[in-house]
C-alpha cells in the first residue's frame, strides 16, 4: 500500500510551526488529453505541484484543463504550470526536468490512435518509442547530474501490447502487437524496464486497458458513438458510421485508472502492473447500451464502412488485474453501464447546446464530430 509520506502533506505543528512541508512536483507529458487532465485534479488534490509539457499547435488543445488553469499574471498560487516542449526535442526534455526538478515524472503523451498509427508509422514509432526513450535517458542523465535519485517514473503502456494473444491478459501474457502504435508501446515498455535493471531507476510500466469518460477523444469509437447518441437523439445528426462491431475490449472508467498510476509511483519497489476492470464488451454491446439507454435502436442508425477497418485488428481484450487489486489496493470504481450512461448523459447535454447555436445560425448541423 502506499506509504503515508506520499498523502497530500499535513501542516506540521512540531514546536507550534505551521509551515507546511514543501509540495510534490509531478511532471506530466501529455496533459491535455483524457488522462493528462484527470491524473492533474488528482495530484492537485493531493497537494501536488503539476507541471505539463505541451506541444505547440496553432491552435490551443488545452480545452480539458482550462477549468484549472489559474493565469500566472494574476494569481499567486497557480499550482498548475504549462511548459512547451515536445517527446521529439531531447533538450526540451532535459531542460525542463532540471528547471522544474520533479519527485514523479508521468510518461502519457503519445500519438494515441490505433488506426492513424497505419497511416503514420514513423511519428508514432518516433513519439511513443523513442519519446519515451529520450524521457527515460534525459531522467538518467538528470539523475547523473543532480543527484536527485528519489525520481519516480511512470510510462503510461497500453493493452494494444497483447494484440492477438488471447484474453485473460495480465503482466506474465506474451505480448504480440498488432499497429505500429502497439509496437511502439511495446518497446517503450521495454526501455522503461531496461532502465530500471540497468540504472536503478525507479520505472513503473502501467499496461492500462481500454479507458473513456466524457473528455475522451472524438474519434475513439465509444466517444463517438455517445457523441453520435446524443446528436441523433436531438435532432442534430441520423446516422453513424463505424467498422468492425465484433472487437471487443475492456473499458473503464479513465478517472479510476490515474489513481493506479500514483499507486504505482507510491510503493517500495517500481514494477510492472495490469490495470482492467476484468470486464470485456464488444462495440456492439455499447451501442446497444448507449443508443438503448435514450430509447434508440443502433440498427436503425450505424452503417458499416469499410474505411474504418484496420489492417489488422485486435480482437479480444480482457485484462486480469490481480496483480494491482493486490499490490495496490486498487480496484475500478465504475462499471461498464456505468461508464456508458455517463458518457451518454455529458453527450445528450452536449448536443443540446450545440442545437442551440445551430438553431440561432452559429454553426452548420452538418458538421460532424
Ligand atoms: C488501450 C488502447 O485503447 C485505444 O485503442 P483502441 O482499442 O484501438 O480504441 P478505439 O476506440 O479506436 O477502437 C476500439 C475498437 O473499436 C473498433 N471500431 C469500430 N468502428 C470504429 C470507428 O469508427 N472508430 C474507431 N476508433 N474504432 C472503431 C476498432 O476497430 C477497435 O477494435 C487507444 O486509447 C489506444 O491508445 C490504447 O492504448
Amino acid at each position: 500500500m502506499a506509504d503515508s509520506s506520499s498523502k497530500t502533506p499535513a501542516p506540521s505543528t512540531t514546536n507550534g510551526d505551521t509551515t507546511p512541508p514543501p509540495r510534490k512536483v509531478a511532471l506530466i507529458t501529455g496533459i491535455t488529453g483524457q488522462d493528462g487532465s484527470y491524473l492533474t485534479e488528482f495530484l492537485l488534490n493531493k497537494g501536488h505541484s503539476v507541471h505539463g509539457l505541451i506541444r505547440r499547435s496553432s491552435n490551443f488543445n488545452t480545452q480539458r484543463i482550462d477549468h484549472i488553469y489559474v493565469n500566472p499574471h494574476t494569481a499567486h498560487k497557480a499550482h498548475m504550470k504549462l511548459h512547451y516542449a515536445d517527446l521529439s526535442d531531447a533538450s526540451s526534455l532535459r531542460r525542463w526536468l532540471d528547471t522544474i526538478l520533479p519527485d514523479e515524472v508521468y510518461n502519457l503523451a503519445a500519438q494515441s490512435h490505433v488506426a492513424v498509427s497505419f497511416e503514420i508509422p514513423d511519428y508514432t514509432a518516433d513519439v511513443v518509442a523513442t519519446g519515451a526513450l529520450r524521457l527515460l535517458e534525459a531522467v538518467r542523465s538528470h539523475i547523473d547530474a543532480t543527484g536527485r535519485s528519489h525520481i519516480r517514473y511512470y510510462q503510461a503502456g497500453s493493452s494494444e501490447m497483447f494484440g492477438s494473444t488471447p484474453p485473460p491478459q495480465s503482466e506474465t501474457t506474451p505480448f504480440h502487437p498488432r499497429s505500429p502504435y502497439a509496437a511502439s508501446k511495446v518497446a517503450a515498455h521495454w526501455y522503461t524496464v531496461n532502465y530500471r535493471e540497468a540504472y536503478g531507476i525507479f520505472a513503473c510500466n502501467g499496461i492500462l486497458f481500454n479507458h473513456g469518460s466524457p473528455r475522451r477523444g472524438e474519434n475513439f469509437v465509444t466517444r463517438k458513438i455517445t457523441r453520435a447518441v446524443g446528436r441523433i437523439k436531438i435532432g442534430l445528426q441520423s446516422k453513424l458510421f463505424l467498422g468492425n462491431l465484433s472487437a471487443s475490449r475492456d473499458w473503464g472508467f479513465a478517472g479510476d485508472y490515474v489513481e493506479a498510476m500514483w499507486l504505482m509511483l507510491q510503493q517500495e519497489k517500481a514494477d510492472d502492473y495490469v490495470v482492467a476492470t476484468e470486464d470485456s464488451h464488444t462495440v456492439e454491446e455499447f451501442l446497444e447500451v448507449a443508443f438503448g439507454y435514450v430509447g434508440l435502436n443502433w440498427k436503425d442508425h450505424v452503417v458499416i464502412d469499410k474505411r474504418y477497418f484496420r489492417p489488422t485488428e485486435v480482437d479480444n481484450l480482457k485484462g486480469d488485474a490481480s496483480k494491482a487489486k493486490k499490490v495496490l489496493g486498487w480496484k475500478p470504481k465504475v462499471s461498464f453501464e456505468e461508464l456508458v450512461r455517463m458518457m451518454v448523459d455529458n453527450d445528450v447535454e452536449m448536443a443540446k447546446k450545440e442545437k442551440v447555436l445551430v438553431d440561432a445560425g452559429y454553426i452548420d448541423a452538418q458538421q460532424q464530430p
